[in-house]
């Protein structure tokens, strides 16, 4: 039988740990409510008793997210009762509020933090949930470091706290020293003497990243037994960071042939909470992180392209739109072959039949392989248009917009740009102000296309070093319902920034020009 595996998150708690990633009120309202729409089962909005910010964060979360049917909504105190008091106070305006408490049980904490006897801090835990469990009936207890703890200690504990009235007991590995085998026995042993104790209470686990073993550890940890997972989005936390959320959770659904197991997790949300915790914490998502990184679903060898083209399950388990993201990406590079090339050829509307023109036109293009880092549609564009004017002496009639130059001042008071473009034989000049450089520049480009699009996101990175370093600029644009990835490098970070923007808007141009084509074609 499947069973439910229930998801806690604690992005706004152990995510916002992390140094520079604070947030203010009405950012952990939106991401709250963010996680609502992603349908986890519990979020743990911060730690009450820490500052009268996050006190007041918790209790908004609890009194608007916490309703209709929301989630269950905590918050973390140590075994402290003004910390309890504090998360009372604050989640108890939830529908369905937890208290949680840490307190640790491994050596390293009884002997060095506390310098406090087994017994002593065993009998402060279970006076804790005592306290705990007047006020509120759903409580968690978190045996903190429990992976290095002894564990006919952790065991006593546990018992202790469950007889005291805990309802979750949480299995930290706090310090990521856990390896997937020996913590998935861990688990194991736990979950048969806890579900002989008493079958109702929950086993979670909160797994650290420090070697990299979070996702492993707590995957290993359900398929032992474990009822509920701890994790935030982009494995935000302290350190490494924690568990993440949507590599656990589509883990799960991936090998459901092999867990049993499933989530309430709406799979689709997974990006845009993504992209909404790293725009809102400042903390860009590496390029290469499973699920959500910018390559998860970018695909640039020949071989791998090719394979993808005949069958896409052929390198790909996940489909990209299950967990909202746009589709697949072919990038084009010195490393892609024939299939890929002919491929994007036919996207941007240039069907070659002749195979001697095709073979020529793929050996120039793998000289401007060569140069580029990456080769963009409207670089293949005129590659292929230039080519088709030399054999046929006609061009295709696609027309897209050239940067011919632009000026952009960048002011505390005034930012504005004024931008000239070509099209076709056209030239245009637009000018605009906007709220920083950026924002006038694509206002300005704006002011001269009839396009209503949306920039969704914008990221720029320096990819070399010293005086000659290269921004690459890299947007996400959403036009009728579609998401759009476009970018462009140049050594001048603006110019980089209004290529990236034009390369987005001629994509799209080219997308509907072969769309209406083909709507024609059939009628
Ligand atoms: C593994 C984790 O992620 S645990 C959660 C970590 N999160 C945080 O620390 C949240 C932010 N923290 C804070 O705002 C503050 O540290 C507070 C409000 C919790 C405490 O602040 P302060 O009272 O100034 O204490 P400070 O942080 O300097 O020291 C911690 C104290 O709590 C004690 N303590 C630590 N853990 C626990 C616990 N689980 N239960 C009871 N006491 C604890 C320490 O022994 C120390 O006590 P001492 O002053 O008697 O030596
Ligand atoms: C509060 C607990 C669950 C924690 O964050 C940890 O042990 O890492």
């Amino acid at each position: 039988m499947m069973r439910k595996i229930h998801v806690l998150d604690t992005t706004l708690r152990d995510g916002e740990q992390v140094p520079g990633a604070k947030l203010n009120l009405e950012e952990k309202l939106e991401i709250a409510r963010q996680l609502k729409k992603l349908r986890v089962d519990t979020i743990e909005a911060g730690f009450s008793a820490s500052s009268p910010g996050d006190f007041e964060a918790v209790t908004r979360i609890a009194k608007t997210v916490g309703n209709d049917g929301g989630p269950v909504i905590t918050a973390l105190a140590r075994a402290v009762k003004s910390d309890i008091d504090a998360v009372y106070e604050s989640v108890k305006f939830a529908e369905r509020p937890l208290i949680h408490i840490v307190l640790g049980t491994s050596s390293q904490h009884l002997d060095k933090k506390f310098k406090k006897s087994k017994e002593e801090i065993l009998s402060k835990g279970v006076e804790a949930v005592k306290y705990a469990k007047k006020l509120l009936h759903e409580v968690q207890y978190s045996t903190e470091d429990a992976s290095r703890s002894d564990f006919e200690y952790l065991w006593k504990t546990i018992e202790a706290v469950v007889k005291a009235g805990a309802t979750v007991i949480n299995v930290p590995d706090t310090v990521g020293y856990a390896v997937p085998e020996e913590f998935g026995e861990l688990i194991n042993k736990l979950n048969y003497r806890l579900k002989n104790l008493n079958d109702k209470v929950l086993l979670s686990v909160h797994c650290h990243n420090d070697t990299g073993l979070a996702t492993a550890n707590t995957l290993m940890a359900v398929k032992n037994g474990a009822d509920r997972v701890e994790c935030t989005i982009n494995g935000l936390g302290e350190r490494a960071g924690n568990a993440a959320l949507e590599e656990v959770v589509m883990g799960l659904k991936t090998r459901v042939d092999y867990y049993g197991a499933y989530t309430d997790i709406v799979s689709k949300e997974i990006m845009n909470t993504s992209r909404l915790v790293s725009n809102l914490m400042g903390l860009d998502v590496q390029v290469n992180k499973a699920i959500t990184g910018e390559n998860a679903f970018a695909h640039s060898s020949g071989i791998h392209q090719d394979g993808l083209l005949k069958s896409r399950d052929v390198y790909e388990i996940i489909n990209p739109a299950d967990v909202g993201c746009e589709e697949m990406e072919m990038v084009l590079t010195a490393r892609s072959g024939k299939h890929a090339f002919r491929n994007a050829l036919e996207k941007i509307g240039f069907q070659l039949d002749n195979e001697d023109e095709f073979a020529e036109l793929f050996d120039k293009y793998l000289e401007l392989a060569d140069k580029k880092k990456e080769v963009y549609y409207h670089d293949l564009f005129y590659l292929a248009n230039i080519f088709m004017i030399e054999k046929h002496g006609k061009s295709t009639s696609i027309r897209l917009y050239e940067l011919e130059n632009l000026q952009v001042i960048s002011n505390d008071l005034f930012p504005t740009a004024t931008v000239k473009l070509k099209r076709g034989n056209e030239t245009y000049q637009g000018s605009a102000a906007g709220d920083g450089p950026i924002d006038a520049l694509y206002s300005a480009i704006k002011s001269m296309i009839n396009i209503e699009l949306e920039l969704k996101e914008y990221k720029i990175s320096s990819i070399s070093r010293g005086k000659e370093a290269l921004g690459k600029v890299a947007l996400k644009l959403s036009y009728q319902d579609k998401i759009y990835s476009s970018r462009a490098i140049d050594t001048d970070i603006i110019k980089a920034s209004a290529l990236a923007f034009l390369n987005g808007i001629n994509r799209i141009i080219m997308e509907q020009t072969k769309e209406k084509a083909k709507d024609e074609h059939s009628a």
